[in-house]
């Protein structure tokens, strides 16, 4: 069953500045924005001409600092960062909007928290709802504004999530084509992939972990 769409909250925020940004990848332009709500600072790599009217290859990444910087094989946030940036590198033609919602808009410590519950035996939606919070804290209201700014209409997404495709859909947005990002299933992060499988309905399979794995958190 499809989740329903949040109501979208639009978000006021100003474009700021751009500098090159090389990776292994491939040369991509670096766009800043700053959120006048929070003053947070949100970004959008973009690689070749994606103002042309044709649908983008694109990611919507949520900030993980623990696992797009810190290397965390607790979730596969890193892994999919990487892959979507390949992937538009291959196409020569994309964007990545790194959007500073962490922990699904709940912050780095109050993730902190909620992995220090699932290690108790929560999971990650009972950990959330333990602290207070629900499952999922993020909106996309500055998806919108910010594609505005490249002229970008239409998505090619690489997501798994289809609460992700209901907010693009609800702000306006459209969703050409689902480009499924699969990556980094490992014994450390198995009992989260699946929990997302099968309570926040990501559209991966869930997988039973193999019996001698050690690696379970
Ligand atoms: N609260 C909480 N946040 C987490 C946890 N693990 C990862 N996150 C955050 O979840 C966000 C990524 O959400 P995902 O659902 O993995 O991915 P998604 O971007 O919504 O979906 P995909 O597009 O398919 O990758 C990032 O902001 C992470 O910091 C956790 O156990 N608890
Ligand atoms: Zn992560």
């Amino acid at each position: 069953m499809q989740p329903a769409a949040e109501q979208p909250v639009k978000e006021e925020l100003d474009y700021v500045t751009s500098c090159a940004l090389p990776t292994p990848w491939a040369q991509f332009t670096l766009h800043a924005f700053v959120e006048h709500a929070t003053g947070k600072e949100h970004l959008a790599m973009v690689l070749g001409d994606i103002g042309n009217g044709e649908p983008v290859l694109a990611r919507v990444h949520s900030e993980c600092l623990t696992g797009d910087v810190l290397f965390s094989q607790r979730c596969d946030c890193g892994a999919q960062l990487e892959g979507a940036l390949k992937r538009i590198a291959e196409e020569g033609r994309g964007v990545l909007l790194y959007l500073r919602q962490e922990g699904r808009g709940i912050g780095l410590i109050n993730k902190m928290r909620a992995y220090r519950l699932q290690e108790q035996g929560a999971d990650t939606v009972q950990a959330n709802e333990q602290l207070g919070f629900k499952p999922d804290q993020r909106n996309y209201g500055l998806v919108e504004p910010m594609l505005k700014q490249f002229g970008v209409k239409s998505l090619k997404l690489m997501t798994n999530n289809p609460r992700k495709i209901a907010a693009m859909g609800a702000l306006g947005v459209e969703v050409a084509e689902r480009v499924p990002l699969l990556v980094n299933r490992n014994a450390f992060n198995q009992h989260y992939l699946n929990t997302k499988a099968l309570k926040l309905g990501h559209m991966m399979t869930p997988v039973t972990p193999p019996a001698a794995e050690d690696g379970s958190l």
